[in-house]
């Protein structure tokens, strides 16, 4: 094996629950792996003046008054807003400036709600390495034009970059407390990688959608090979990366697989978190489970089927594990349930009750159903359509129900 002079650099995008999550568990294993990266890990914070808790420790150092972010993790250590009680490693290290975080990073850790990925990468283009490697742990889709993308093609296409995606059974506050879980990442080795750099004529070009049926829109990046001075980015340095012992790390190459798994499953936990509200009991909310995994099974055969292995939605934690994490205590799943006790929609109940986190199903539900009825495929999937009508308000949840018996005549 050759030696290699240089670490590579890890830049996180994000510092909200789960990047901040994330951000910890990458700041651990900077400080085990000297050898391979470099010891500090920037995270880009999306800068904002937050109030400090009511803590005589915080106020100590803060003060008692609203203060920024970043100035708030790098003085105390803890994330005030998005994680708070969490203490943080001290080389994990916010940057308010994102072209800065960026600009020295080999591998950029995507970790932001979808909604704001395609204007930070507007921001980002230009100022990042050309040969850096992505990694996404975003959950959902953007449809646009009647293309549905995956953030990691997004990532792709807009910085030229490859990106692979992470997803799995992963409820932040419970991982950052150290409880035992796994997670799955997508890894599918562009083909140049560390294996012909030294000069022999080959094809360096990685097809961005190669994961599709339908090629929509056939495009191309030309990778640009990491410098052979760095560690080789391949799927063992990143289950170095991210592997803790609470923290199990499974790479499987199906990358569509693993970011449709993340992005699907929020939909479905809307449906459990209606169903709950209504105190329908176990019994419904296995059948919003069980129909929720064909939908996604069907999604990936009929639009990514060159690339999605099925077993990604069922054996891994980036399919039926998230899904099961998710219908009984995430986010989307809580605050649906809570819109139905509360009578209020769902976007109520995550601007009053969430303290400035980010659901990221109503606007994917949004997103699916813009994408199925282009298609013309909406009865294929009476799950994600039901779910869309409820948001939308053109149907109530007593009816979700009748929405997905097989009888149509039963609808009514
Ligand atoms: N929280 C969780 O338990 C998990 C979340 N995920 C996924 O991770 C991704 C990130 O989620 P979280 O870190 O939980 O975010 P979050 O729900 O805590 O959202 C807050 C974040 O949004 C940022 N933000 C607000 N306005 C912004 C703007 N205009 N531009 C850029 N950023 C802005 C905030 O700075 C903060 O970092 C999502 O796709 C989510 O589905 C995945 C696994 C677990
Ligand atoms: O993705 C998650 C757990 O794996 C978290 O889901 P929520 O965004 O609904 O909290």
């Amino acid at each position: 094996m050759s030696k290699t002079s240089l670490k590579h650099k890890v830049a996180i995008i994000g510092s909200g629950n789960w990047g901040s999550t994330i951000g910890k568990i990458v700041a651990e294993n900077a400080k085990e792996h000297k050898k391979l990266f470099e010891t500090t890990i920037v995270m880009w914070a999306f800068e904002e003046d937050v109030d400090v808790p009511n803590d005589p420790g915080l106020w100590e150092k803060l003060g008692a008054g609203p203060v920024k972010l970043s100035h708030a993790i790098n003085t105390v250590h803890q994330n005030i807003k998005y994680l708070p009680g969490v203490r943080l490693p001290d080389n994990l290290v916010a940057n308010s400036n994102l072209q800065d975080t960026v600009k020295d990073a080999t591998i950029l850790v995507f970790n932001l709600p979808h909604q704001f990925l395609s204007m930070t990468l507007s921001q980002i283009n230009g100022y990042h390495r050309p040969y850096a490697r992505g990694i996404s742990c975003i959950k959902g889709v953007d449809v646009a034009d009647g293309t549905v993308t995956l953030y990691s093609e997004m990532v792709m296409e807009k910085l030229q970059i490859y990106c692979c995606a992470l997803s799995g059974a992963n409820i932040a506050p419970e991982v950052v407390a150290e409880k035992f879980c796994e997670t799955t990442i997508g890894y599918d080795s562009p083909p140049m990688d560390y294996k012909e750099r030294d000069g022999s004529p080959r094809d360096n070009r990685v097809k961005v959608d190669e994961q599709r049926q339908s090629n929509s829109k056939p495009t191309h990046i030309k990778l640009s090979p990491i410098p052979k001075e760095y560690p080789p980015v391949e799927s063992s340095l990143l289950k170095t990366l991210f592997e803790r012992p609470y923290f199990q790390v499974h790479v499987v190459r199906d990358v569509a697989g693993v970011a449709l798994g993340g992005a699907l499953k929020n939909i479905i936990a809307l449906a459990a978190g209606f169903v709950t509200g209504k105190k329908w009991g176990e019994n419904t909310k296995a059948a919003i489970v069980r129909i929720g995994v064909l939908e996604m099974v069907e999604f990936g055969r009929t639009w990514f089927s060159k690339s999605v292995d099925e077993r990604t939605f069922t054996e891994e934690s980036a399919g039926m594990a998230d899904l099961i994490a998710s219908c009984n205590a995430g986010r989307n799943y809580r605050s649906a349930l809570r819109s139905v006790e509360k009578g209020v929609p769902i976007e109520e109940i995550e601007e009053t009750e969430l303290g400035g986190q980010k659901l990221q199903g109503i606007s994917t539900a949004r997103a699916v159903h813009e994408f199925l009825s282009k298609e013309g495929k909406l009865d294929k999937f009476p799950l994600f359509a039901s779910v869309y009508e409820i948001i939308e308000n053109h149907q109530s949840v007593e009816k979700l129900p009748s929405l997905l018996r097989k009888d149509p005549k039963a609808q009514n």
